[in-house]
């Protein structure tokens, strides 16, 4: 960075600046460094230099570096004056949202486009704002249209605003009379202030016109008319040789700057539409620029990250490799480790490159982190579309279907039709009246049953619960039991008396996961994803801790969501990155390793005849997208944590289904908040509706406080033979039944089944091989653990303090989630969709762990010694193919 005391220096910096410092002059206003404080000062404009007025010299934030390196000086010019002028910053430039339709956009990708733009036609457009003419403004016409300016005049300042509101007209350069001191109808001041208060004129080139006195006599008018937001002085004159100059010079600097600036604008916006991520640093690894999608992956607003050091938002040490290589001018391609903001590490497939942006000296190094590459190896989809296309909304649109069933019944019973269950009673009244004594009585105490309203709430209320073991008891209580728990201060530690911390469950930080290629290991092990023993450990390990992104992209693709949904593999690959970074990898159970376990059960889960027979392929994609986001940003901790720590979740949902609610909230939010992650962006706005109230319920449904209720209705509605191979009821034969009345393919039946289907994935890891069943164990009583500790440390109420790690016994544990939760569910999924394999691992995992049991043994450790004798053979049928 130079400093120009007189006119021979700025002319000097002036001219280096374009030729070989990259220094852009934008401004009349002059910084020198004083010599006693060593700071930059603003001087005042230098007299006599030709034009009567100079300007600053700024330089481009991206060459900052270069700049002040070249020239030797420091860079401690203020950052708000560098920030007003940089094109780093203009995320939020004027010009952004016109992108699409300016031709500068498409300009992007080609290298010579600065210099292509230097004589663009488009800027090449003068306002004259007088309100008298004369032979000045007769020379500066002339001049200007010999010239092949546009040249267009104004005779007040109003008329003058009017022309920057009017899109293609706008001229790139104004010249404002402010010879007439009195002039009322054209006020400089005003025009300029008004003009630079809309930051989308701010690269209009504003020119006072003064007379010759104004600039030798008045220093204090000088400053200012700059100060108002002039960018440069002419004195009157009607010499149009000064006039063919000044134009020149106008063109040259002015309007090519601008034009660069504009183009930098477009590009920057581009950017800011990629979903590949962008960071470019300076010389000296700091970063200067970051797009939007980098702030999405990250989770830093930009002004968290520029000028910071690149190492600082790195995870490992490679950063180091990277730059040597850079600083040798070599192109770097690799994963690289950044961290985000909650400190969790993202691994990004990388392109690093050195960039020139004038001269052959490297000027910037540039991260670029692409989303996904041709050819990226997940399999396209091959379920036979049997169904394809028939997005029959009647099927899934429970309103309709709804009213068909009624009007059905209304003809066959001609019963009120308002609540299905006061038709039920009824019914049975009805029955009642031609019953012999003891029938009436039986129906009596039915009727008395169904007049409760929680028709289907759980039969099984903690307090009335007498469980074999306190394990247990802790356990099912505590799934089972909605909102906080309300425990005697016994359980409460009092050694401690840190106060409990909300954890930052909000919209978190997000993180990506970006690859260009799936390894030839993933590959394999994803050829293995619709089988039940599919080890989605190996995969977690394979894929660095990021397991969601590889299979959810190879089972989405194998489904054909892309297609059911009409939107890209780009935004199905960016939106699964997203959501997977905001599951919480350092929680032990709920992490995306569990998301992808839940994703892989319910893909084989639609494998099955039963469920593809039932289900459409907007069912499926609702099943899928449910799997992949039901437990998005869990906390590691239980709701009813949760609600006794008073957390702000729990506060916005009010104590009820508090994860859950946010689960499906959250899922929407991110999903449609960017264009770029919106899957259902393609879908017609009744459709998104549909998918949308689908998802939302499957992940309620997950909560497992109505583990019974949605497992008592699945019972007795759906997992009954089919009504109508079922003995006529009432004289009626099969065929005099509408097909609508009990059918089991009723909108709500589908539900129910849709419902059933996440439950079993969700906790389905008690039936998985004993290895990876063991593992959840190990991994659901760490968690535990983890929540009891804190709950200890903050005197919170102990959910669950038989969850302690030094007493806990795991097998015991295991018995009763399976023995309250898991047998009958799975026996009864069993019997619906015929997955033996699924059975066969539960009943042998289950004899497990009551051996266990039996043996006294209680730790994971000593669980995990026991491991390498009892593995049991897979049965042949374990395949699903
Ligand atoms: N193997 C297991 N042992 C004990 N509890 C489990 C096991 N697997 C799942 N769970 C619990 O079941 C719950 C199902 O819903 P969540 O995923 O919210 O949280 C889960 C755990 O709390």
């Amino acid at each position: 960075m130079g400093y120009a005391s007189n006119s021979k220096d700025v002319f000097k910096y002036r001219h280096e600046s374009i030729e070989k410092y990259n220094i852009v002059t934008l401004d009349h206003r002059v910084y020198s460094k004083s010599a006693d404080t060593d700071e930059w000062n603003v001087r005042r404009p230098v007299k006599n230099s030709g034009t009567a007025g100079n300007r600053i010299l700024i330089i481009l934030t991206a060459m900052w570096d270069n700049c002040c390196r070249r020239s030797g000086s420091t860079s401690d010019l203020s950052r708000e004056t560098v920030d007003a002028y940089s094109p780093i910053n203009r995320s939020d430039s004027p010009l952004a949202p016109q992108t699409p339709e300016n031709f500068n956009y498409y300009m992007f990708g080609c290298s010579k486009y600065i210099q292509d733009l230097r004589s663009n036609p488009m800027l090449k457009k003068i306002l004259i704002v007088t309100s008298k003419d004369d032979s000045v403004w007769q020379s500066v016409t002339t001049t200007a249209r010999n010239l092949d300016w546009a040249v267009n005049r104004v005779s007040s300042s109003e008329e003058a605003l009017e022309c920057f509101h009017k899109g293609n007209e706008v001229p790139a350069v104004a010249f404002v009379d402010c010879r007439h001191q009195n002039d009322k109808t054209v006020d400089a001041h005003q025009i300029a202030r008004s003009l630079r208060s809309i930051r989308k004129n701010a690269h209009v080139v504003l020119v006072a016109l003064v007379r010759k006195s104004f600039v030798v006599r008045n220093e204090k008018d000088v400053t200012s008319i700059l100060t108002s937001g002039f960018n440069k002085i002419i004195v009157e004159t009607c010499n149009k040789n000064v006039w063919i100059k000044e134009l020149q010079q106008l063109e040259k600097e002015d309007i090519s700057v601008r034009s660069m600036l504009i183009q930098q604008d477009a590009v920057l916006a581009a950017l800011d539409k990629t979903k590949d991520l962008v960071i470019i640093t300076d010389l000296k690894h700091n970063i200067q620029y970051m797009n939007k999608m980098g702030s999405i992956v990250l989770g830093y607003a930009p002004e968290d990250v520029v000028n910071q050091p690149l190492a600082v938002f790195h995870q490992l040490g490679d950063i180091d490799q990277i730059t040597k290589k850079l600083q040798k001018n070599i192109e770097w391609d690799g994963k690289v480790s950044w961290k985000c903001k909650n400190g969790e590490p993202v691994y990004l497939q990388c392109r690093a490159f050195p960039f020139r942006s004038f001269g052959k000296e490297t000027t910037n190094f540039i991260y670029v982190q692409e989303t996904i590459a041709e050819g990226h190896g997940y399999p396209r989809g091959s379920v036979p579309s049997i169904r394809k296309g028939s997005y029959d909304l009647k099927s899934i649109n429970s309103d309709g279907a709804q009213s068909a069933r009624r009007q059905s019944l209304a003809k066959l019973h001609n019963l009120p039709l308002e609540a299905p269950i006061t038709k039920v009673i009824s019914l049975i009244c009805t029955a009642q009246e031609n019953s012999n004594d003891q029938v009436v009585q039986i129906l009596d105490k039915v009727v008395d049953i169904l007049r409760v309203t929680e028709l289907y709430s759980s039969h099984l209320k903690t307090e009335n619960i007498k469980f074999d073991d306190p394990v247990t008891s802790d356990l099912i209580g505590a799934l089972i039991t909605q909102g906080p728990m309300h425990v005697t201060s016994t359980r409460r530690s009092s050694n401690d008396s840190a106060t409990v911390k909300n954890q930052p469950y909000g919209m978190g930080i997000a993180k990506m996961n970006f690859m260009t290629s799936v390894t030839p290991q993933i590959k394999e092990l994803l050829d293995m994803s619709l089988y039940w023993d599919f080890n989605v450990f190996k995969l977690e390990e394979l894929s660095m801790k990021r397991p969601l992104v590889h299979l959810g992209m190879n089972l989405l693709m194998h489904f054909e969501v892309h297609k059911t949904l009409g939107c890209d593999e780009r935004t199905l690959h960016a939106w699964l990155t997203v959501i997977e970074s905001h599951y919480h990898a350092k929680n032990t159970y709920h992490n995306s390793t569990h998301a992808a376990d839940v994703l892989q059960a319910t893909a084989m889960f639609l494998e099955k005849d039963r469920i593809k027979r039932l289900l459409d392929q907007l069912d499926e994609a609702c099943c899928l997208i449910a799997a992949i986001t039901h437990d998005i940003d869990h906390p590691g901790k239980s709701s009813a944590f949760l609600c006794n720590s008073q957390n702000d979740l729990a506060i916005l949902y009010n104590d009820i289904s508090v994860l859950e609610s946010h689960h499906a909230a959250l899922t929407f939010k991110l999903t449609t908040r960017d264009e770029r992650l919106n899957i259902f962006k393609g879908l017609e706005k009744d459709t998104y509706k549909v998918v949308r109230q689908n998802i939302i319920d499957m992940i309620l449904a997950t909560e497992m406080t109505k583990h019974f209720e949605h497992l008592a209705k699945f019972v007795s509605v759906c997992n009954k033979p089919s009504s109508l191979d079922e003995a006529p009821v009432d004289g009626l034969t099969p065929s005099d039944v509408s097909p609508e009345t009990i059918a089991p393919t009723s909108a709500e039946e589908v539900n129910l089944v849709k419902r059933m289907l996440i439950k079993c994935a969700d906790v389905s890891n008690p039936t998985r091989p004993l290895k990876m069943c063991v593992e959840w164990a190990k991994r659901i009583a760490e968690e535990y653990f983890n929540q009891t500790d804190e709950e200890k440390i903050n005197h919170l109420p102990v959910v669950m303090p038989m969850f302690d790690r030094v007493t806990c016994s795991i097998p015991k544990s295991q018995i009763g989630f399976m023995d309250y939760i898991i047998n009958d569910m799975f026996e009864t999924w069993d019997s619906f969709i015929d997955m033996p394999e699924m059975l066969y691992y539960m009943r042998s995992n289950y004899q497990y762990w009551k051996d266990l049991e039996e043996k006294g043994t209680i730790s994971i450790n000593e669980i995990c010694k026991t491991m390498t004798t009892t593995l049991p053979k897979i049965p042949e049928s374990s395949g699903n193919h």
